[in-house]
């Protein structure tokens, strides 16, 4: 498709002048599965628009740790007198509900400007895990995501084989927001966001999600210069789609202690079908001898649910990074809870009971480290799981794991659809 030149320029490229030279000398080389978001009108204003984008403070966002979160990263911008100075315009607010939507067509193809010199994206396919009859409403597809923190993967991660130039956020926001776009997911449940203010929040409003963010109250990340504010866990929903009833931020805790581990859960109503659910998403405590810790917090997040659900009537989808085996306290309690939940990708083995052999596979000072840490918790009655994403091979992964070039996170995307499971009445 051909862009003009003014348009290729938009908030994607606004940093990345040199990225944008080599787009118009070269052209983009690197080969996509076509977005089917529904059409949407393309903006002759997309670049102003999307730049207003970029410098605007969110009015949808829950309340609680979200001023903290805008506090830092003004503070980072301001600071950064480089980007200041080249870009005024940052400064400037704007109201997001005035801005015009994306086509992702558009910023799909903004992306592969931007990543033409980067390896094609890994080919992944959806598994049908259909057992009957297809279901009469569209299925809602949920995708969870460690999207791996800027400042983490740049200042504190120790990915020893992966090369500094593949975590260049310029280029590595192009890799996840390309990742989202193939797969258009109806609800989207990251954890380790620290751009969420200037990219997601008003790249993923204007492609129709409403976002809510939740940073860890002492994020690792203020530890590491020139990091961008917190990190924390989001969660967005196609508007379009669903209509928020509830949210709630979660602070976890372990043993009645606050700890700095966060969740966010919301219950939504589907807009087509009249039906309500609840979705969750969390990131527990990382590292080897916190396992009692992740354990506790597992049981304060299922208390949580056990209220916001009225004791499992609402059904319910649980994501995130539990930094957890399948062998671990914490994933037993979830597997036996009476919230009546199953791992949505234990599905892909050959006798639904296995979960897959990694979900992160990396190599630190310490060594390679390939673990199954991320998981979809559905409600096993009320919701069935019509197709998931199979995972990335080992091959396709590569020797020297990830991130890489091709890949932007350490953890790998898990995509589901789900469908509902007709109520015993509408049996009859
Ligand atoms: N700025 C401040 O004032 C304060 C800062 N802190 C910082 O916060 C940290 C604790 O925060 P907490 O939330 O408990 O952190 P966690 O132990 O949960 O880990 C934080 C992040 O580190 C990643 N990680 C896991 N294993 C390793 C590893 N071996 N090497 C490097 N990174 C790893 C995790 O990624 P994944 O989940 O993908 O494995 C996770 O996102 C402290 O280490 C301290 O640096 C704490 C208090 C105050
Ligand atoms: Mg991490």
């Amino acid at each position: 498709m051909y862009q003009s030149p003014r348009r290729l320029c938009s908030a994607l490229l606004l940093r990345d002048a040199p990225g944008l030279r080599r787009t118009l000398a070269s052209g983009p080389r690197r080969t996509l599965t076509p977005p089917a978001f529904g059409p949407r009108p393309a903006s002759p204003r997309l670049q102003a628009a999307a730049s207003g984008a970029a410098r605007s403070h969110p009015r949808t966002v829950s309340s609680m740790g979200n001023g903290t979160s805008r506090l830092y990263s003004a503070l980072t911008k301001t600071l950064n007198s480089s980007a200041a100075a080249q870009h005024p315009e940052y400064l400037v607010s704007a109201d997001p509900e005035h801005l015009e939507p994306i086509d992702p067509k558009e910023l799909l193809e903004e992306c592969r400007a931007v990543l033409h010199t980067r390896p094609p994206r890994y080919q992944r396919d959806f598994v049908d895990l259909r057992t009957d009859c297809p279901s009469s409403q569209p299925p809602i597809r949920v995708m969870q995501w460690n999207i791996l923190a800027q400042a983490l993967g740049e200042g504190k991660d120790n990915f020893v084989q992966c090369p500094v130039e593949a975590l260049k956020w310029e280029e590595r926001k192009c890799l996840i927001l390309e990742e989202i776009l193939a797969y258009q997911p109806d609800i989207l449940c990251l954890q380790e966001v620290d751009h969420y203010f200037d990219t997601f929040q008003p790249l993923l409003c204007r492609l129709g999600y409403q976002g809510t963010f939740f940073p860890k109250p002492w994020s690792p990340c203020l530890d590491v210069k020139h990091n961008n504010g917190p990190d924390g866990c989001a969660l967005f929903f196609l508007q379009n789609r669903f209509k928020l009833i509830n949210s709630t931020n979660i602070r976890l805790t372990a043993m009645t202690l606050k700890t700095n581990q966060v969740a966010i859960a919301q219950t939504l109503e589907c807009k087509e079908s009249g039906r309500q659910f609840c979705v969750a998403v969390t990131h527990l405590k990382a590292r080897t001898g916190w396992e009692r810790f992740r354990s506790a917090q597992g049981c304060d997040l299922l208390q949580n649910l056990q209220n916001i659900t009225q004791g499992a009537k609402i059904p319910l989808i649980v994501c995130g990074d539990f930094n957890a085996e399948p062998t671990e306290e914490v994933y037993k309690h979830f597997a036996s809870s009476s919230l009546n939940l199953n791992s949505a990708y234990k599905l892909l083995s050959p006798d639904g009971q296995s979960e897959p052999p990694y979900t992160t596979w990396k190599i630190r000072t310490s060594g390679e480290c390939r673990h199954t840490l991320d998981y979809i918790w559905y409600s096993r009655h009320a919701l069935s799981v019509t197709s998931a994403l199979d995972l990335l091979t080992e091959e396709q992964i590569g020797p020297s794991r990830l991130p890489s070039f091709h890949y932007p996170s350490d953890h790998l995307s898990l995509v589901c659809d789900f469908s509902f499971n007709e109520e015993p009445h509408e049996l009859l």
